[in-house]
């Protein structure tokens, strides 16, 4: 299975690829093929990551392109916030991070909230975070 364009709401996910390979990463407008490693796990930062370090760590695009040589089999682990409507919390750019130099860029956000927007706009290749861009 293919996945178009996106960046994982997530703080950080953790993949476990098979041999197959398909997926890429994009790096300086290019999509990039992540190289097959089975004894290695993929990190991908995500929104979350990008929003709470201000900027500090990117989000990373990403895709699967599908491939007619077999079953592909991607284990996927999202280090993430419970999702609403359990989760009220609030996240910004944390403020170890945020100076006068160096203020907020994004606005703070509730996790119900942010993941409505990000499920509502779907995998268009902009990331959801733009939306919360100050
Ligand atoms: O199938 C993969 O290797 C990646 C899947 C993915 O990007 C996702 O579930 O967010
Ligand atoms: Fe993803």
């Amino acid at each position: 299975m293919g996945i178009s364009s996106h960046s994982d709401s997530s703080f950080l996910t953790v993949l476990l690829q098979d041999q197959i390979g398909g997926l890429q990463v994009q790096c300086d407008n290019h999509w990039v093929d992540v190289e097959p490693n089975t004894s290695a796990l993929v990190i991908n930062m995500g929104d979350l990551l990008q929003l709470i370090s201000n900027d500090e760590f990117k989000s990373s695009q990403h895709r699967v392109l599908t491939k007619s040589i077999g079953p592909r089999v991607s284990v996927a682990c999202f280090l993430r916030q419970q999702l609403p409507p359990e989760n009220s919390r609030v996240y910004g750019p944390i403020k170890e991070l945020v100076t006068e130099e160096n203020p907020p860029v994004f606005r703070k956000t509730a996790v119900k909230e942010f993941v409505k927007y990000y499920y509502a706009k779907g995998l268009n290749g902009i990331s959801a975070l733009e939306h919360f861009r100050l």
